[in-house]
């Protein structure tokens, strides 16, 4: 279902635009991210979705229907939301506040329940836990349960405010995977506000980056956003280590891979002067062989160095220098989908496509 905004303003009462002339357009089954500094207007602009606040001009259309035509409290009901601090009701169990919106639309308590307690495994969280309270959960698990408070909504729309910003940055990582992993399997729209634009562009199909003023000042993919910031703004608020970031979308396949030497486990080998990766019998990578070295009779894993981590053909160059770097014999390992050895790339390579091709985006 998509979301769409036509020219959409908020002045409040005291004056204050909160949001100037907002036109964008949220895909249906997708991730749009709101970032940008405090008091850019992105919780205005999400709470025009549904109703919290009304635009004093132009129009917010859900499914091509203007939100302003639907009742406020059917609307909301409809719409799934999540809060920083996740908002459950303290004095409610866990389960009673996942089942807070079946039971409103008229489902029996039994059947809601139920529910409540399959979206808390949705969420990873065991359904024992719904017998608790709140108070009694940590901060990441009570924001589970306002996501699967949410989800219960079964709503196409899901708008979040902030929903991560409480919780510590491993926690924090954790839920955003689990965000990912739950919207390849629900596929929903999602429109997730945040100041933090290493969750947008972690999150973000598309990301809106907004600035004080309520002025949209780019809308586009994380990448676009990253690599092509429209002015000073953007390229500030994105950071200065954005060009590590980008990484992250740039495609590897301006890389040459280069051959290895390989030798494999339980074969006779030579000695030599160069690094030799060791390789089982399907090929896949099992350590590399230091130059010089003695080995006595077969080819064992004991006589292996560690190798680094494996970069994966296809996937974005962040890994490929990642492999380089972290390669006892500084030659990052490439492997195909089945983890067999294609080749090598050194960290140099990957820096010069990095410096000198960026018509090499995946974008
Ligand atoms: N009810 C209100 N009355 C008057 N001004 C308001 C009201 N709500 C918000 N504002 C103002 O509108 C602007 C945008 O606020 P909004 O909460 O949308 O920003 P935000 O980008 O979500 O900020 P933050 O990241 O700090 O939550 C701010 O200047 C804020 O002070």
């Amino acid at each position: 279902m998509a979301i769409e905004f036509q020219g959409v303003t908020k002045r409040y009462p005291d004056g204050t635009v909160a949001v100037d002339d907002l036109s964008l357009t949220v895909e249906d089954g997708t991730i749009t991210v709101f970032v940008g500094p405090s008091g850019c207007g992105k919780t205005t602009s999400l709470r025009m979705i549904n109703r919290m606040v009304e635009p004093t001009g132009g129009k917010v259309l859900l499914d091509g229907k203007d939100v302003c035509d639907s009742d406020p409290a059917l609307l909301r009901r409809g719409i799934g939301y999540v809060i920083q601090h996740a908002g459950l009701f303290p004095h409610r169990t866990v389960l009673d506040n996942v089942a807070t919106v079946p039971l409103l639309t008229g489902w029996d308590k039994a059947k809601a329940r139920k529910r409540a307690a399959e979206l808390l495994e949705t969420v990873g969280l065991p359904a024992s836990m719904g017998k608790r309270y709140p108070a009694q959960l940590s901060g990441g698990q009570q924001q589970r349960v306002g996501v699967a408070r949410a989800l219960a909504a079964d709503s196409p729309v899901l708008l979040m405010d902030e929903p991560f910003s409480a919780v510590d940055p491993i926690v924090r990582e954790e839920l955003q995977d689990e965000l990912l992993r739950l919207q390849t399997q629900l596929g929903k729209t999602i429109v997730f506000v945040t100041h933090d634009i290493d969750e947008a562009v972690r999150l973000g199909d598309k990301v809106a980056v907004m600035r004080v003023g309520g002025k949209l000042a780019q809308y586009g993919t994380p990448s676009d956003v990253l690599r092509h910031p429209v002015d000073d703004f953007v390229a500030s608020f994105v950071g200065k280590d954005r060009g590590y970031r980008g990484l992250s979308f740039l495609s590897a396949n301006g890389v040459e891979v280069k051959d290895v030497a390989k030798i494999e486990i339980g074969s006779t080998v030579a000695g030599s002067e160069i690094w030799r990766i060791a390789v089982n019998a399907d090929g896949q990578p099992r350590g590399w062989l230091p130059p010089n070295s003695t080995v006595d009779g077969e080819l064992a894993e004991s006589d292996l160095v560690a190798g680094g981590s494996l970069y994966v053909q296809g996937t974005p160059i962040r890994g490929a220098l990642d492999a380089a770097l972290s390669s006892p014999a500084s030659l990052g390992v490439v492997v195909d989908d089945d983890h067999k050895v294609i080749g090598v790339v050194t960290a140099r390579q990957v820096l010069d496509v990095i410096e000198g091709t960026p018509q090499s985006v995946d974008s």
